[in-house]
This record gives C-alpha cells, sequence and structure tokens, in this order.
C-alpha cells in the first residue's frame, strides 16, 4: 500500500482536529466551572430562621392512568434538592454530629436537612392520585386535573407555588390538555416560573402561543421532543449538525424562552447565550431521567430568579438554573451507575440526589 504525502496529511489533519477538540473539550470545562461557581451563588443559605415551605415549593401538573412514576420522579426529586451552603464540614448530612459553624443546634439542623426541599405538590387525574401518593407519603397530591373545575382548582394553589413542572406522565387525552392550557395562562398571569416537559411540550408544538415569549418558561426537550418542537416553530428540518445553533434558533423564535435539549450534552439556550453541559453521566438510559431533570430545575429556577442580580453576576438565571440541573442530575446517573452499573434505574439515581448535590455545589 502507497503510504505518501496523502497519508501525512491526513495525520497532520487529525492532528489539528484533536488539537482543535481538546482545547475546545478545556474551554468547556472552564465555562463549565465557571458557570458551576454562579450556581453556587444561587443555592439558598440553610438557616433557623425560616419556615416550611420558604425555600420551594413546587408544582407538578402531569400524572394520569398510564403514567404514574414520571410526575412521582419529578416532585420526589424536587423535594430531596437539598438546601446547601450546610455547615463548611466534610460530613454528609446523616452524619452530621453538631452544627459546624456556630449556628442552629443539632436537632434544629437535623430538622431542617430532613426537610429537604420543602414541599412538592401534584396535580394529576383522579384515577392517578391513589398510586402515586401510595409511593410517597412526603408528596402532597390533588386529584383535580380531568376535572372539569381544573382550573380554579389548581388556581387555588398558585399564590402559594414558587415554580410548576408541567407534563410529565399528562398524557395526550384532549380534556387534560385543555385544563392544561388553563393552567398554563393562570400561571403566566401570576408570573410564575414554568418548566415544561413530555406531554407539555407537545402541547407546545400544537399551540406554541402558549409560552411564546414567556420569559420564565424552560423547556427541557429530549431528542425527539425537540425536533417535534423545532418544526412546529420554525417550520423547518433541524439541522443535526449543528446542536448549538439548532438550541438558540428554536428559543429565540419562542421568544427567547430558555430550551434544555437533553442528550450525550446537554445544551441550553435563552436564544442568546448557549452553554454546554458535559458534565460526565452513564450510558444508562432508562425512563424517568428526564423526570428527575425538569423536577430538580423547578427548583433551581425558583432559587436562581430569587437569588437577585448580585449573586448571578449578570448572567441569566435561568440558565444558570439550567445548567446546575443537568450538571445535578448526570452526576447522580454517574454515581447510581458506580453502584449499580446495568442495572441502575432512576429510583437508584434519586438516592443518589443528596451526595450528588453535595459533590457538585458544596465543594
Ligand atoms: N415511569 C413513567 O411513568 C414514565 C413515563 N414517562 C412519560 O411517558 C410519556 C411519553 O413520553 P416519551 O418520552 O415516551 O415520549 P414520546 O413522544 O411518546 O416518545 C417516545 C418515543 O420516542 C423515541 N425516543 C425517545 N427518546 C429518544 C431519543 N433520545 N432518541 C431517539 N428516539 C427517542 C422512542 O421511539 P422508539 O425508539 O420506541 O421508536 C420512544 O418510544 C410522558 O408523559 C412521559 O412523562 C416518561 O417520563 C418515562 C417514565
Ligand atoms: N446519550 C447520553 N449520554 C449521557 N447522558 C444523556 C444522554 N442522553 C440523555 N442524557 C441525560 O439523561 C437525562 C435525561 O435525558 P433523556 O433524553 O433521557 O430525557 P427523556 O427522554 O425526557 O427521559 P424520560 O425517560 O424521563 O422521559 C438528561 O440529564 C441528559 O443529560
Ligand atoms: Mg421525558
Amino acid at each position: 500500500m502507497a503510504v505518501g504525502p496523502a497519508w501525512a496529511a491526513a495525520g497532520a489533519c487529525r492532528r489539528v482536529l484533536q488539537r482543535a477538540f481538546s482545547l475546545h473539550k478545556a474551554h468547556s470545562v472552564k465555562n463549565m466551572e465557571t458557570t458551576l461557581q454562579l450556581v453556587r451563588n444561587i443555592i439558598p443559605p440553610l438557616t433557623s430562621k425560616k419556615h416550611k415551605g420558604q425555600d420551594g415549593r413546587i408544582g407538578i401538573v402531569g400524572g394520569c392512568q398510564e403514567y404514574t412514576g414520571a410526575p412521582y420522579f419529578a416532585a420526589i426529586s424536587a423535594l430531596k434538592v437539598p438546601f446547601s451552603q450546610l455547615p463548611s464540614c466534610s460530613e454528609p448530612p446523616a452524619v452530621v454530629q453538631g452544627p459546624c459553624r456556630a449556628g442552629p443546634a443539632l436537632s434544629q439542623l437535623l430538622v431542617l436537612v430532613s426537610q429537604g426541599a420543602d414541599l412538592s405538590h401534584v396535580f394529576c387525574t383522579q384515577e392517578a392520585a391513589p398510586v402515586i401518593k401510595s409511593y410517597s407519603p412526603e408528596l402532597i397530591v390533588h386529584p383535580v386535573l380531568d376535572r372539569p373545575s381544573a382550573v380554579p382548582n389548581v388556581e387555588e394553589w398558585l399564590p402559594r407555588l414558587h415554580a410548576l413542572v408541567v407534563g410529565p406522565g399528562l398524557g395526550r387525552d384532549d380534556t387534560l390538555l385543555e385544563n392544561v392550557k388553563g393552567i398554563l395562562e393562570a400561571s403566566k398571569a401570576r408570573d410564575i416560573p414554568i418548566v415544561i416537559d413530555a406531554d407539555g411540550l407537545w402541547l407546545v408544538a400544537q399551540h406554541p402561543a402558549l409560552i411564546q415569549g414567556y420569559r420564565k418558561a424552560v423547556l427541557t426537550p429530549n431528542h425527539v421532543e425537540f425536533s417535534r418542537l423545532s418544526e412546529a416553530v420554525l417550520r423547518d428540518p433541524v439541522d443535526g449538525s449543528d446542536h448549538r445553533e439548532a438550541v438558540r434558533r428554536l428559543s429565540q423564535a419562542l421568544g427567547n424562552v430558555t430550551v434544555v435539549q437533553k442528550g450525550e450534552r446537554d445544551v441550553i439556550s435563552d436564544g442568546e447565550q448557549v452553554l454546554e453541559c458535559a458534565q460526565e453521566g452513564s450510558s444508562r438510559r432508562c425512563g424517568g431521567q428526564g423526570d428527575l431533570l425538569s423536577g430538580a430545575l423547578g427548583v433551581l429556577v425558583h432559587w436562581a430568579l430569587h437569588a437577585g442580580p448580585e449573586k448571578t453576576n449578570g448572567s441569566s438565571p435561568l440558565l444558570l438554573a439550567a445548567m446546575g440541573a443537568c450538571s445535578l442530575v448526570r452526576q447522580c446517573s454517574r454515581q447510581a451507575f458506580q453502584k449499580h452499573g446495568r442495572s441502575t434505574t432512576t429510583t437508584d439515581m434519586i438516592a443518589e440526589v443528596g451526595p450528588a448535590f453535595r459533590i457538585l455545589f458544596e465543594t
């Protein structure tokens, strides 16, 4: 075989590409670390002065006859995202022997730790409610979504909710979707941050005006949901060769609604900036990981908007929240996979939320 100039040129080209890739990688890692530092800023401090519910009451709109797991995963992950800025000691909270900073007494500290991230409400159909309740006594479950009075029933709770996650396990029944339209309108009127996932994205693809220009919305499409949305909104097929530009375009076309495209790397944009989350996760692709992301994101969106510009240093709060939630889920996936390998399920990942949070945000 002739090994001549063509081979040498190919080698040189490969080296240039490798170098470019590693530079890009190093740059992304640096950017990610800078962004994660800002994410740490938005996490509310743990104090004994706060009351239950003050750091996040999250509502999940979803759960029907077929899907009860998805709203449970979203709600329990919202509940498990812990308060941060715990005592500056290395032990995990479960084994904290006493307050490490002058502050709350041990009993108070343990109460606060065990509260996790306050309260999670699930608004689901009547059939789904007892099932979801039976998964966890910690969730507050409202069997209202298929009632004619669904919208006013949910509206009653809106003044007490800090963020809404719409879509996990919602299904595509027309009556339910019609009710969810009303819930979205009512939530927007109250300026409540909204994370939209799964069948909520199906609804948005049918009616993009529902969310158009609402700057407190974050959409979290997977690969298929992203294509569906892009085709509905941009009316042309997705350019698979440039994920970053595709996500930026969709966000911009929706009036700068934040979009998180989940995948091998998560691509996040508010129509202006584009971030990538390349936190190491795992190759295990069990169902429910996206639900974990949407629930955690509900909490982080609230924290980010609440933190104020001095904490976010001019960055978009929703981009920071998205970067935080994506990193957290991928870290959970990595840790769960280290323990359970191919048998990892989303339940194993939920058990990692606390430890993963500490590794990412409390170091
Ligand atoms: N335990 C529970 O209760 C859970 C309930 N869930 C709930 O289910 C509802 C429907 O949600 P969904 O994600 O299954 O949506 P949908 O549009 O029907 O797509 C399905 C098809 O799309 C494809 N596909 C998917 N991803 C892809 C990818 N990355 N790359 C390529 N293809 C991909 C794939 O097609 P296939 O490979 O089978 O041809 C798949 O079959 C929703 O309410 C959700 O919350 C889930 O949250 C999970 C846990
Ligand atoms: N190829 C991949 N490699 C590593 N991580 C991935 C990959 N694809 C998705 N993820 C991660 O898995 C999580 C869920 O993304 P996924 O695309 O599975 O969502 P989903 O399809 O909506 O999940 P669900 O089953 O909950 O509906 C995200 O945090 C994402 O970063
Ligand atoms: Mg999903």
